[in-house]
């Protein structure tokens, strides 16, 4: 993986060191847009960094560094060093992260949610995507609950994984050259924590139910401005919206144009089918969906769109309406395309 150059010079515009720029230009022209640009793509032509140089982009476009006062080189080094401890798995590595990071980039620029966020909430949602699943080790929370796993025991069970992303990404800001916080008044270090880490925690999938429910609460009884925003006047209704974004945005392979939908299939299926041989040689019970010889790819993604992503999307969609009716149309083709497979 790329770092700093010899002259520890940072070069380029996108922090990271590589040959062909122009390419990478023109790949992050669809930066602003949902299923705008191609991570796959990104991975190849930024010597595998498509986190540190998404984030980088994305923190540019809105300006963090003069808002902050971040120090690029911190920023870049934290970054790297983020995106290092992500693993080589098959999904939960450190392009589903800078997935999740643009997902978020388009889901905070809805027209409804038009300055209804401060910078500090921007940032934080921004830095909770990039972290929040760092160190994955392509194994699920049930695994490591029915294992007692060191990491379980470490977290007693409670969104153990979950926990230990947010252990790892903050540790790492404590990093040499990775403080990019340092102008951080006390109240705004703590303010960024708290919210990247109720934002992490609620992307573990047992916290989904009360998160949709919550969601759903919003919908019936949202307030909204006569320009069209949202209004949220407290902290409890702002977070619960940060967290299902960023909830939205980890879900939302099956939302993308199709030809990168099923790159994400075929990568979650490695991922599971991988997990189910590791408890079949442990002769343990193999978790739902991680059997190879028994599992179909078309009916699992049926199901979990069905059951699981368009309820919430469409329950997003409804607070932010209509400024996310592409992204249910889109999720409703690429279903059509899975059932029509069964
Ligand atoms: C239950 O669905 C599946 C099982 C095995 C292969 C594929 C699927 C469907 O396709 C996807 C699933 C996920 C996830 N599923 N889950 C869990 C899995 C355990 C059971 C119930 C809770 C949900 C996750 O935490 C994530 C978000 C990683 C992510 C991308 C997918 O497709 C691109
Ligand atoms: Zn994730």
């Amino acid at each position: 993986k790329s770092h700093l150059n010899p002259t520890g010079k940072i070069m380029g515009n996108f922090g990271v060191v590589i040959g062909n720029e122009d390419a990478l230009a023109k790949e992050l022209e669809g930066i602003d847009m949902w299923g705008g640009i191609d991570l796959f793509k990104i991975a190849d032509i930024s010597n595998n960094r498509p986190l540190t140089s998404v984030m980088y982009t994305i923190c540019k476009k809105r300006d963090m560094f003069v808002k902050f006062k971040l120090s690029p080189v911190k920023f870049l080094t934290y970054m790297m060093t983020l995106e290092d401890h992500y693993r080589e798995v098959p999904y939960h590595n450190s392009l589903h992260a800078a997935d999740v990071v643009q997902s978020v980039h388009v889901l905070l620029s809805s027209a409804a949610l038009d300055s209804v966020f401060t910078d500090l909430e921007i940032l934080s949602a921004l830095i909770a995507s990039a972290m929040h699943d760092v160190d994955h080790p392509g194994l699920s929370n049930q695994y490591h609950c029915s294992n007692s796993t060191e990491l379980a025991i470490m977290y007693n069970d409670a969104s153990v994984l979950e926990n230990h992303h947010l252990a790892v990404g903050f540790k790492l800001m404590q990093q040499n050259h990775c403080d990019m916080f340092e102008h951080f008044t006390q109240k705004q270090w703590q303010s960024l924590r708290k919210m990247s880490i109720d934002m992490v925690l609620a992307t573990d999938m047992s916290k989904h139910m009360q998160l949709l429910a919550n969601l759903k609460t919003m919908v019936e009884t949202k307030k909204v401005a006569a320009s069209g925003v949202l209004m949220l006047d407290n902290y409890t209704d702002r977070i619960q919206v940060l967290q299902n974004m960023v909830h939205c945005a980890d879900l939302s392979n099956s939302a993308k144009p199709i030809e990168l939908y099923k790159k994400w299939v075929s990568v979650i299926i490695d991922e599971y089918w991988m997990q189910g041989d590791v408890e079949r040689q442990a002769g343990l019970e193999i978790s739902p969906m991680c059997d190879r010889h028994n599992t179909s790819i078309e009916r699992s993604q049926v199901m979990f769109i069905d059951f699981v992503v368009h309820p919430l999307l469409e329950t997003w969609a409804d607070l932010v309406n209509p400024y996310a009716q592409e992204i249910i149309n889109e999720l409703s083709d690429n279903r059509e395309y899975y059932a029509s497979l069964i």
